[in-house]
């Protein structure tokens, strides 16, 4: 029971990250009469312009993350990135706030290293083969110990950043700067893993909450330079698959607890399915559950958050997301083309909204249906490819 937002009695969730993925929190959470609070490291980013209120700050920053906490004393706190003071959340939660879905969920799966070790060491799951190195010596140590190709990523750092495939010892140096420019957060370690040759990857949306542990249809993607380009749903998969891929799932999730949902990313090889990472909060490759599930993982998450029941998940249909990405840094830019991606049958484009360009930045994504997936990844990429950015003085 809850009463309107910005009354008293409103029952409120704090966003710690505001990007495209909180966006469409928030516009869930505000579905169910919820009062919602943006924060991000910039003013303007996507969840803020749905949200009731919101504030700018350094994430990494506890103090500053604490004195918003307090002043807005929100029921749920809902981190949407990995690169939070999550030593502050740790110390909230001990207080007697509610984090999502848990603070050490959100700090293990800060750095690479936490849950990395927390998942191939203490829970025993299969993984890439991996070294943490602080040093370009230690990289180079490693390098040698894990063979070439190997994959270098800094341990803080999302969607690619910092991250390279190093095919010989005459590019660690390169791959090892590149790291050091990537990293989210003034820390020089990285990880170094094997590089695996996979058949595919996956993402298997993973939601607990008061009815238990329940997944979506598994969510298959292509990545580019460590970032994802493509996702569709649902991804074929063997009944041994989907067994191991589930298992898998639930070991790191009942591990990390809490209610909400989980990206789990896994690897399909010849010798079985590799946990690769987790995230404990909706996946980018999920935006397809927007076009192709009743409760799409926004919808979930929200749910999964404030308690209430979650009986089933039905995908009604076969779907895939393309995104759009900028090539360079701007603030005057326009996004054209939404004539022609409209026109593309089954349809819909999801604008984030981000004030500026950066290369690579994700600005937009396409969203398609069909009768079959392939059907939809073409109808996808069609309309991804009709959208483009036109920068001022182009
Ligand atoms: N050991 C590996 N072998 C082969 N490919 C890999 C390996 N590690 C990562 N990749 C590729 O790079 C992609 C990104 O890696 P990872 O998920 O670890 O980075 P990330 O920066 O956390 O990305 P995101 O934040 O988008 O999930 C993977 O989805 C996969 O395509
Ligand atoms: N792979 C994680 C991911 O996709 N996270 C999403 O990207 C935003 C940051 O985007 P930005 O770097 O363009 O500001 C995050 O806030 C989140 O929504
Ligand atoms: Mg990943």
């Amino acid at each position: 029971m809850y009463g309107a937002p910005l009354s008293t009695r409103a029952r409120k969730v704090l966003l710690l990250g505001s990007g495209e993925l909180g966006k469409e929190v928030v516009m869930e959470a505000q579905r169910l009469g919820v009062e919602t609070v943006a924060v991000d490291r910039y003013a303007n980013a996507p969840a803020m312009q749905v949200a009731h209120r919101s504030y700018v700050a350094d994430m990494l920053d506890g103090d500053a993350i604490r004195r918003i906490i307090e002043e807005e004393k929100p029921d749920y706190i809902v981190p949407e990135i990995e690169a939070i003071a999550t030593e502050t959340l740790l110390a909230l939660e001990t207080e007697g706030h509610r984090v999502i879905p848990t603070a050490r969920a959100a700090r293990l799966t800060m750095d690479r290293e936490g849950i990395r070790r927390l998942a191939a060491e203490t829970l025993g799951l299969p993984t890439a083969p991996y070294r943490f190195a602080d040093t370009l010596e230690e990289l180079r140590e490693a390098a040698q110990a894990l063979g070439y190709p190997c994959v270098i990523k800094p341990i803080m750092s999302s969607s690619g950043k910092g991250q390279s495939v190093c095919k010989s010892e005459a590019e660690l140096e390169e791959c090892w700067n590149y790291a050091m420019e990537g990293g989210r957060a003034k820390k020089s370690r990285i990880i170094v893993e094997g590089f695996i040759t996979f058949e595919s990857e996956i993402t298997l949306l993973t939601v607990r909450s008061i009815s238990g542990t329940s997944y979506c249809a598994p969510i298959g993607h292509v990545q580019k330079d460590g970032d994802y380009i493509e996702s569709w749903q649902p991804h074929a998969m063997t009944e041994e698959q989907i067994r191991e891929a589930e298992a898998i799932a639930l070991k790191i999730t009942n591990e990390l607890g809490g209610y909400g949902i989980y990206g789990v990313e896994l690897f399909l090889t010849n010798d079985g399915v590799l946990f690769s990472e987790v995230s404990p909060r909706p996946h980018d490759t999920g935006m397809v559950t927007m076009a192709t599930q009743d409760l799409s993982e926004f919808a979930l998450h929200i749910r999964a958050i404030l308690g209430f029941p979650i009986p089933s998940i039905r995908l009604l249909t076969p779907g895939a997301s393309h995104t759009l990405k900028a090539d360079r840094e701007s603030k005057a830019f326009r996004i054209g083309g939404m004539e022609e991606a409209l026109a593309v049958p089954n349809s819909q484009v999801r604008v984030f909204g981000k004030p500026e360009t950066k290369v690579g930045r994700r600005m937009a994504v396409a969203l398609s249906t069909a009768a079959d997936t392939e059907t939809a990844r073409a109808r996808a990429r069609a309309a991804a490819e009709a959208l483009h950015i036109k920068y001022d003085n182009e």
